[in-house]
């Protein structure tokens, strides 16, 4: 099986190979340069000046320095010759540690932790060594990255993915795991479902998601009273499965109730008072300023201020567009138009008047929110006259800075400030009284990202938060007391998920008003004491990178989240390290299902850049080429087959056929027609989950299914100044098995030939994936056309060498 982790390999630093036996050829990992990442001088640094080193060594002179080293070196070494089986890649020398950045000092008390570690956990393997390395906090987050890349990589350096699955970085506790709101509710209800076969949330979680999937009425009925939804008409049952042209059945039956309201009441389960903290955020550029709050009574008035003014400038029932950043005044604003029974269109800021134009007309927005300006990294960037453009027949136009819109409007346009006076002369423009509807009715019209071709336009109802909310409640443990900040758009399905995640649930949401690039959006986390941070990879690659959080404390922190696209395990390592190894929990779903169907878990051990289970009640197959499911215990590569029984995912779309695209032509499985997902997932030994992409982009390279992802892992790693490579194969214009071509795009400041770099590639994909596969051609570019919301398009890319390719051949 091709292993990323083997590929990580070229990371590690065997130290008992010293820098004098390493190849010139083979590539030193990527990690901080220590004069860099730290203030404090290297070793050469010191040696290279006896001044230097007298300052930081006292009397010690260079030899005794060596020879200290040596001496440890040596001990260690007796240690683990001991008989005992210790982990191999530690063997490391004091030098090494200065040579990652430690001062003398540091890796002397450092080296000493190591051998305590290896000594204590004598006998034990990798998982053991690095379980009491970051129980013992050795690790710190001021710690330059290098040495948290030397000891990760190195504790794990002979573990075979291929017989063990992958290296683990993180391991609940059964403390940690009784507290979470999924092991709670395990430790109420499990003996009771699960009988003797009941141990504990962790022992007991995969039998208990198996129960979920086949008893997801049970499940639901538990998870509803943990969340803060009210019906105003009760559901006849759970589940009602008898109208069989909705595959994914029908949930709550016959149920009403505003699902905005049950984000702005006060609640005595789940917690959710008047005078609590509903929303904290911060305006970029006030760095240094208190983070601002909102309690819920604030809040509720806020969003019932906006929902009478609605009321005043639209008739029931209809579409209101939303383009504009996710700040607090978005969010009233979409509350509002749910609360008053209207119809929220979620457009990402970030997208063209053309854009902007086509889902204004599918959804046929009435009006649209949005703002004079957008705010980002210090530049003030057009917004209104982009939106304009897109012909809106109203536009409700929010001021970026200050009390009112900087910019002249269209006659028939409101000032946010009009807007809102519109309702200035009720008794009570504070209250309102909310729209019930049946659970089915319509609240958003979302968009898909488009990666696979035309975005969908998928209609949100009242059931689609509520499985959303579930989600972050049993995997990420959104609890009461949470500070849960996720930068994103309500363009974007993380938007309405996010609003609902915290305020069903009765954790703060936190709001960033501008750039997630900067140390300022860095700050805000560190001081609003966040305690949830989702994220996207290139977030994260970025902030790595440009090292711009270095020095701030996010140990508030109790578990990252990630979505999007897969991630990068060395950019997760840097990331978990920041708050002394937290889980990244791995999220990976789809628009049309409101939920993840993938996720890693607080009740099982994770590995970075993997998920270690289907989301609870989700099941599902992965099927071979033919369409035949893998048995559930095998490792494997192929595509998801989801089970069709899901709560929260739609049974239709206004901009296609439903059928069409997520049932015809899938498998039977046990009497249920599959639906398609069209992912490509890769199940390891112990039952973790990689995500390989999507079905479109799996190449066929001499004969072998290959997935695009795959080859991009290894390629990142096979020079230093790589920062990112996309693979996509091509058949030639003669006809011929597929070519196998690379996009790259170079780090900053480095420079390198398309054909040095083939052959490197070359020689990677041969040494770690197959030894037929080539790379025909390389191509350097500035950047990689993505979607709006940063995925890949590597349709976009093969049309590109398509084209070239023609070009070239009539040349
Ligand atoms: N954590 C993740 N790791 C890897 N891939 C992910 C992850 N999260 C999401 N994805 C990818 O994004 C997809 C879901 O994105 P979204 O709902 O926006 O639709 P899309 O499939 O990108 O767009 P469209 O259906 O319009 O082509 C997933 O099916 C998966 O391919």
């Amino acid at each position: 099986m091709g292993s990323e982790f083997d590929l990580n390999k070229r990371h590690c630093y065997d130290l008992s190979m010293s820098r004098r036996t390493r190849k010139p050829s083979q590539p030193r990992p990527e990690r901080e340069n220590p004069s860099t990442a730290t203030s404090r001088p290297s070793l050469k640094q010191l040696m290279d000046s006896e001044g230097g080193a007298k300052v930081i060594q006292g009397k010690k002179c260079r030899n005794s320095l060596r020879s200290h080293f040596e001496e440890e070196e040596k001990q260690l070494r007796m240690v683990m010759e001991q008989g005992r089986e210790g982990v191999e890649g530690l063997k490391m020398s004091g030098m090494e540690l200065v040579k990652v950045g430690l001062i003398v000092e540091e890796a002397k008390d450092f080296e000493r932790i190591l051998k305590d570690v290896i000594v204590r956990t004598g006998g034990g393997g990798p998982k053991e060594v690095w379980l009491e390395l970051t129980a013992r906090r050795v690790l710190r987050p001021t710690h330059p990255h290098g040495l948290h890349q030397l000891i990760y990589y190195s504790v794990y350096s002979d573990w075979d993915v291929s017989t063990k699955g992958p290296p683990l970085y993180w391991f609940p506790s059964l403390y940690q795991s009784q507290h979470t709101n999924l092991g709670r509710l395990m430790e109420t209800h499990g003996k009771k479902l699960l009988g003797s076969s009941y141990r504990d949330p962790i022992s007991s979680f995969s039998l208990f998601q198996k129960f979920s999937v086949e008893h997801p009425e049970v499940y639901w009925s538990f998870v509803l009273k943990e969340l803060a939804v009210v019906f105003h008409e009760f559901p006849r049952c759970i589940l009602d499965t008898t109208d069989k042209s909705k595959h994914g059945g029908t949930w709550f039956p016959g149920s009403v109730l505003n699902i905005a309201e049950c984000c702005l009441l006060p609640l005595s389960y789940p917690r959710k008072q008047d005078n609590g903290l509903a929303i904290v955020w911060r305006d970029e550029g006030c760095d240094d300023a208190p983070v601002n709050c909102m309690t819920l009574k604030e809040f509720r008035e806020q969003v019932m201020l906006v929902a009478n003014a609605l009321d005043a400038t639209f008739s029931k029932g209809d579409a209101i567009a939303i383009d504009m950043p996710m700040t607090v005044s978005a969010v009233i604003i979409y509350l509002a138009i749910v609360l008053a029974g209207f119809v929220v269109v979620s457009i990402a800021d970030s997208f063209a008047a053309k854009e902007i134009a086509a889902r204004l007309r599918v959804s046929k927005a009435k009006g649209i929110f949005t703002q004079d300006f957008i705010v980002r990294g210090g530049q003030k960037y057009p917004l209104y006259s982009r939106v304009v453009e897109a012909a809106p027949y109203k536009a409700i136009v929010l001021p970026a800075n200050g009390k009112d819109v900087a910019i002249q409007l269209r006659e028939q346009d409101l000032s946010w400030k009009d807007f809102l006076s519109s309702v200035s002369h009720l008794p009570s423009p504070n209250y309102y009284s909310p729209v019930y509807q049946p659970i089915e009715s319509m609240t958003n019209i979302l968009f898909s990202s488009g990666t696979t071709g035309d975005p969908k336009a998928i209609p949100w109802t009242q059931v689609s938060p509520i499985r959303s909310t579930a989600d972050g409640w049993a995997q990420l443990d959104v609890q009461v007391g949470d500070v849960y900040c996720w930068p994103t758009n309500l363009g974007w399905v993380m938007g309405p998920s996010l609003i609902y995640s915290c305020f069903l649930t009765g954790a703060t949401l936190a709001l960033y008003h501008g750039s997630p690039l900067g140390r300022g959006f860095g700050k805000f986390i560190q001081d609003a004491g966040v305690t949830i941070l989702g994220t996207v990879p290139s977030l994260v690659k970025n902030w790595k990178n440009t090292k711009c959080m270095d020095g701030l404390d996010w140990t508030k922190i109790k578990s990252f989240a990630s979505t999007g696209e897969a991630s990068n395990v060395d950019d997760d390592l840097w990331l978990s390290s920041r708050a002394y190894y937290k889980p990244i929990i791995e999220c990976c779903g789809g628009t049309e299902l409101g939920s993840c169907y993938i996720q890693g878990s607080m009740l099982q051990p994770q590995a970075f850049g993997a998920f270690s289970t289907a989301s609870m009640t989700t099941g599902f197959v992965i099927l071979d080429e033919n369409g035949v499911p893998y048995p559930d215990d095998q490792a494997c590569v192929g595509e998801v087959g989801l089970f069709p029984i899901y709560m929260g995912a739609t049974d239709g779309l206004l901009n296609a056929d439903h059928e069409e695209v997520y049932f015809k032509g899938m498998p039977m499985y046990r009497g249920m027609r599959l639906r398609r997902h069209g992912d490509i997932i890769k199940r390891s030994i112990g039952g973790y989950f990689v995500v390989q992409g999507r079905a479109d982009d799996t190449m066929n390279l001499g004969g072998i299914k290959t997935s695009s992802i795959e080859i991009e892992r290894v390629c990142d790693q096979a020079d230093e100044s790589i920062l990112e490579t996309a693979a996509i194969s091509t058949a030639p214009l003669n006809g011929g098995p597929e070519l196998l071509v690379i996009f790259v795009v170079l780090k900053k400041g480095f420079n390198s030939e398309p054909n040095e770099l083939k052959i490197k590639f070359s020689k990677a994909i041969q040494r770690n994936l197959n030894p037929l596969f080539k790379v025909a051609f390389v191509k350097i570019v500035p950047e990689f056309p993505r979607t709006a919301s940063n995925k890949l398009l590597r349709r976009v890319l093969r049309d590109q060498i398509k084209h070239e390719f023609s070009v070239r051949s009539r040349i």
